[in-house]
């Protein structure tokens, strides 16, 4: 069972993540020298980076990556980077090393050689892996009905192109291997609808209906999930 952290307001709840993944990112300087976290993007995380942003941290040592990310130009609205690059990687967090998933070729099936080369040389496991969850169930890239979504669930690669089924823009995301490989998952669930999802995909079920069912029905990976309304 994953660890809940319920909160009625979302900053209150970023606040106190932002706390929380700061002081497992020093555990991880402590230990090893280095930290490593992948996020995800979208519209969930932006209160928790921007928290992140003005923790006082060795971020020279940290390293940070995505989880999945949309394959447009680095400053198109819609980029993961772009995300990251505005709302962290400024303020205290600024010397963090980013490692992208987007590079110069033409669509994602083409990066994807390069992407996977790129992700086999961080330092697995990741310390952190901050997931976010869309209504139907998706996490990171995996979206339920993708062609690809059998290969996500399967593969021993870290990564593989996406074409979501109704969403924008082809994606990289991590496979289900390299998500699990990491040391601890963090959740962000806000708003009721995706409570309710959340509750439906603890029920049990096919991870091809949910995947998000991926990080919450496994025992080998810690997971903390936080709620707010
Ligand atoms: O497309 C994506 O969607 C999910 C959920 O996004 P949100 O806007 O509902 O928070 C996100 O986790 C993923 O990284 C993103 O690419």
């Amino acid at each position: 069972m994953p660890t809940e952290h319920l909160f009625v307001d979302g900053a209150l709840a970023a606040a106190n993540m932002a706390q929380r993944i700061a002081a497992l990112l020093a555990d991880a300087i402590a230990a090893r020298g280095v930290a490593t976290i992948a996020l995800s993007g979208g519209r969930s995380p932006k209160p928790v980076l921007e928290a992140l942003s003005q923790v006082a941290l060795d971020w020279d040592k940290v390293i940070v990556t995505l989880v999945d990310e949309r394959w447009v130009a680095p400053d198109h609205a819609d980029s993961n980077e772009r995300l990251i690059r505005e709302n962290l990687l400024r303020g205290k967090a600024a010397a963090a090393r980013f490692v992208p998933m987007k590079n110069d070729a033409a669509d994602a099936y083409a990066g994807q050689a390069e992407c996977e080369a790129t992700f086999a040389a961080l330092p697995w496991p990741l310390d952190i892996i901050l997931l976010g969850m869309g209504e139907d169930g998706h996490t990171a890239s995996l979206f339920p009905e993708a062609g690809e979504l059998a290969e996500g669930l399967s593969t021993q690669a870290h990564v593989l192109a996406v074409t979501p089924p109704a969403a924008p823009h082809q994606r990289m995301s991590l496979s289900a291997a390299a998500i699990l490989a990491s040391r601890h998952i963090f959740l962000q669930i806000g708003g009721a609808a995706k409570k309710a999802v959340y509750d439906r995909a603890l029920a049990g079920g096919p991870v091809e209906e949910l995947p998000i069912r991926v990080a919450l029905c496994q025992h080998g990976v810690s997971v903390e999930v936080w709620i707010s309304q």
